[in-house]
């Protein structure tokens, strides 16, 4: 018993011993004439099996680390997209991936504690597109998940089927016939009219510096060249000239073009740029429609109600930016409308305020323009011919805001080059889509206007098309947008009883056609 124990404790000792050798290579020097001593190969044995059990922990433990890290990349894209991307309406499912608390029911609107840290409550998540195809799930209704499908990527757009449903589009149409329609404001003036707005014109560089130079700080920015070209009133500068003057303003070392620069460039052109006709080209009309202003606050039909509740969670944003934002536009087209390519948000420059927070700034001097971040487009209808909403330029990498007239095709025309666009969506009932206008300012706020937003209606050929335009406006202050929630917050807190009476927009009877 004893020897016994023995002789395990003294190969115990040998092997620790031997494996030590082995994988310290300290192993005692045997002449290579000897032959091998019995003990001495029964000991090598075990000291090649000891290493390779300690190479054997070594591999595993790599390979258990490898496997860990798969799956772990595995949950995070499982979470990015399929099942985490279940935006849930009616609390039956987890919170979105942009960190929102989606448990909330259709019912009830989505409560945001007004007294949030500013950063917190006010940053604006967007919803990823992954890939154009990808599709994710969202939960806007109870008892039902729908489809969104990323239809592209610049602008990010996607395409929502079955958003509403038959019934409740038949319901929006109706209110907005009780209403009333009017005709839109930009069809076009009685041709009488319209030759007065068209006198010719002979600028001099001096002059058309400064009506380019929107802010007036004495240089061109890109920017402001480009809002012209993008105004479609503004047709004095050929396509040819605003490419040369786009070109000047590349090459100019500091990237904006002083007026003796601007003065420069326009030596330098064949054809003489300032002697344009100004105003609406004749003919042109920019859209020809009719549309009413459906109000979804409190006391509005219980659909125009959930709707609002939807697009508040389909878009991931803080309830009272929709609830703040526009009410909803329905539109109208007879057979033969149509509206050109437009932006539906405008540029925001130091002279100009956005007409949804103009209660929170010093508006006196500024022009009003509409802050339009996300557009929700429905379809109410499904159009017998035509109507597709057309996106001239989606997704094309090397589009230029100069290219837009191509071969004497004007692309944001849609009476004309409807064919010609990158991507078009034929109208079905019920379907949204939802697109951001602006790009991210890379804080989590809203940035420039994404210019590959660019859309428009394709003219109806058969049948009528109802349409409906749910905007949620942001204004690019953030301080702004702050200070006028702020402000409408305290308003209603000081009357009892206002929101039982009325909407409790203060500006929501005021809102900007286009
Ligand atoms: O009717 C469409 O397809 C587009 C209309 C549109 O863009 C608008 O009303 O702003
Ligand atoms: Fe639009």
């Amino acid at each position: 018993m004893d020897y016994s124990n023995r002789h395990i404790h003294s190969e115990m000792d040998d092997e620790s011993q031997e494996s030590m050798d082995a994988c310290g290579d300290s192993s005692p020097y045997v002449p290579p004439h000897l032959p091998p001593m019995p003990g001495r190969e029964r000991l090598q044995i075990q000291k090649s099996s000891v290493c390779s059990r300690a190479y054997f922990v070594v591999v595993m433990v790599f390979f258990h680390v490898y496997i860990i890290n798969i799956i772990g990349l595995l949950f995070y894209v499982h979470y990015n997209n399929s099942p985490a991307d279940i935006v849930s309406a009616d609390g039956d499912t987890s919170a979105s991936s942009s960190g929102v608390d989606s448990r909330l029911s259709p019912s009830d609107p989505p409560q945001q504690d007004p007294d949030l840290d500013v950063r917190q409550s006010f940053s604006l998540p967007r919803i990823e597109g992954i890939r154009v195809g990808h599709v994710q799930r969202v939960s806007l209704k109870p008892d039902s998940i729908q489809e969104m499908k990323t239809l592209s990527l610049k602008p990010l757009l996607f395409e929502i089927p079955g958003f509403l449903s038959e019934e409740e589009c038949g319901v929006v149409v109706q209110l907005a016939q009780l209403k009333g329609l009017m005709e839109s404001q930009a069809t076009v003036p009685p041709e009488d009219q319209e030759e007065e707005l068209q006198p010719l014109l002979s600028l001099s560089p001096e002059e058309t510096f400064s009506l380019l130079d929107l802010d007036q700080d004495g240089l061109l920015q890109r920017q402001e060249i480009l809002s012209h070209s993008r105004s479609r009133d503004g047709t004095w500068l050929s396509p040819e000239n605003l490419r040369q003057i786009l070109t000047g303003q590349e090459a100019s070392p500091a990237g904006v073009l002083t007026l003796e620069e601007f003065r420069h460039v326009c030596d330098g052109m064949s054809q003489h740029p300032l002697q344009q006709r100004g105003g609406t080209r004749r003919g042109q009309r920019k859209r020809k429609s009719r549309h009413t202003w459906l109000y979804q606050g409190p006391g509005s039909h219980h659909i125009l109600h959930a709707l609002r509740n939807r697009v508040t969670h389909l878009a991931r944003l803080p309830s009272p930016l929709v609830e703040l934002s526009e009410p909803l536009q329905v539109i109208r087209y007879e057979q033969g409308g149509f509206s050109h390519a437009h932006h539906d948000s405008s540029p925001s420059h130091p002279e100009t305020t956005c007409s949804h927070t103009r209660l929170a700034g010093n508006t006196s001097a500024h022009t009003e323009i509409s802050c339009r971040y996300i557009t929700v487009f429905l379809y109410l209808n499904s159009v017998e011919g035509g109507g597709e909403t057309t996106f001239p330029v989606a997704d094309n990498r090397t589009y230029e805001e100069e290219a837009l007239v191509q071969g004497g095709v004007d692309l944001t025309d849609t009476q004309q080059s409807c064919n010609r666009g990158n991507l078009r969506v034929k109208p079905t009932a019920g379907t949204a889509l939802l697109w951001y206008n602006h790009l991210s300012d890379g804080n989590g706020w809203m940035g420039e206007v994404d210019e590959y937003s660019l859309h428009g209606d394709c003219p109806v050929t058969r049948g009528v098309k109802w349409v409906a335009n749910s905007w949620v406006n942001v204004d690019p202050d953030h301080q702004r947008q702050a200070r006028y929630q702020r402000l409408v917050t305290h308003r209603q807190e000081g009357e009892p009883g206002r929101e039982e009476r009325e909407p409790p927009l203060p500006h929501s009877n005021h809102h900007q056609d286009l």
